[in-house]
């Protein structure tokens, strides 16, 4: 099926009709097959499966920024159901095929003068990529090579793991404030999950975004590395986290999130409807319009 048709089925029932989000069974390691890689790909996402390892990497490849647009959304959940129904995938690296942007967050065009049918595809979308992602089976590490804001900094919240290239240009956190606009409460638990309450508050109320030294002090991120080991040590993580019995690991995961996870599954439809009246507001697409043109700005 195609992004588009996939994107309208999203739509239509919340979920992408290739598998179930919830309750599957415990991953089995991978067979004792011959050493082999394999790659697929779609217009916005890059998988490359090492099948020895049982890791795969996505790299995600949507110039010039990797926002996250509804098919950015929708191919990368295909890509991640593919990897999550893989016997031979027990790990997941993410990280950016993009110079110097990890991803610039949601599509703020996305968010600006559409419609009402329009902003739920899009909302649903975008709880559908948490929700997989949030409740993977799969170990899930973050090799944020490059600036993360909002959205962006959500993708990597939601793994188990956070790296980041030290880098002085980049910066990461859940700006959203700062485009006039709230932190869903999904975003906001995941963030306090990661940081604690007192830092999320602070950070979030400024619509902070952190350098990568401030992000490691602050727990945002787990460790820094020089950008050209990035790769090196994502894969010397995933070995130590994959080195456990997946079913321990898998079931530990479950109990840390699932009242999270929970709270979102038990009012999504609410969260879609809170949505669509909040950015349909006057005020919030006038702020929406007026940062999108400062962004413009800043180039010239
Ligand atoms: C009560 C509450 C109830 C419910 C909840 C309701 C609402 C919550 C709603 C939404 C939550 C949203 C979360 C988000 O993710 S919003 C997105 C936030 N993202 C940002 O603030 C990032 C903005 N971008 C940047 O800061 C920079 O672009 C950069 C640091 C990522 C990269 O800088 P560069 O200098 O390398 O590149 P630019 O020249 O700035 O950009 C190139 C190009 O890309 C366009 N662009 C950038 N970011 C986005 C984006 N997020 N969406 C769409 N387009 C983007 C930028 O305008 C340039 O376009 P042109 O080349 O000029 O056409």
């Amino acid at each position: 099926m195609a992004a588009p048709a996939l994107a309208r089925c999203m739509a239509r029932t919340g979920v992408l009709p290739l598998g179930q989000a919830w309750g599957r069974a415990p991953r089995l390691p991978p067979s004792p097959l011959p050493a082999q890689r394999r790659a697929f790909s779609n217009n916005k996402v890059l998988v490359e499966l090492d099948e020895s390892a049982g890791v795969a990497t996505m790299k995600f490849k949507s110039p010039p920024v990797n926002s996250l647009s509804l098919d950015f959304l929708t191919e990368f959940c295909i890509s991640l159901e593919k990897l999550e129904n893989d016997r031979a995938c027990r790990g997941v690296i993410l990280t950016s095929a993009v110079p110097k942007i990890f991803s610039s967050g949601l599509d703020i065009t996305e968010m600006c003068g559409k419609s009402t049918e329009h902003y739920a595809e899009f909302w649903r979308a975008v709880q559908e990529m948490w929700l997989r992602l949030y409740s993977s089976n799969m170990v899930t590490v973050a090799a944020v090579n490059g600036s993360s804001p909002a959205g962006g900094c959500l993708i990597a919240l939601t793994c188990d793991y956070r790296i980041m290239a030290e880098n002085p240009k980049f910066s990461i956190g859940l700006n959203e404030a700062q485009l006039g606009i709230v932190a869903p409460f999904w975003f906001k638990d995941t963030f306090v999950n990661v940081v604690g309450h007192r830092v999320a508050e602070s950070s979030l109320q400024l619509g902070s975004l952190h350098s990568a030294p401030e992000a490691h002090r602050i727990g945002l991120v787990d460790e820094l590395v020089p950008e050209e080991k990035l790769k090196d040590r994502a894969t010397a993580v995933m070995q130590q986290w994959l080195a456990l019995p997946d079913h321990a690991r898998q079931l530990t995961k479950t109990m840390m999130r699932k009242a999270v996870l929970d709270r979102l599954v038990a009012h999504r439809e609410e969260d879609v409807q809170n949505f669509i009246s909040f950015i349909s507001k006057e005020s919030i697409q006038k702020s929406l319009r007026m940062y999108m043109e400062m962004l413009k700005k800043k180039k010239s």
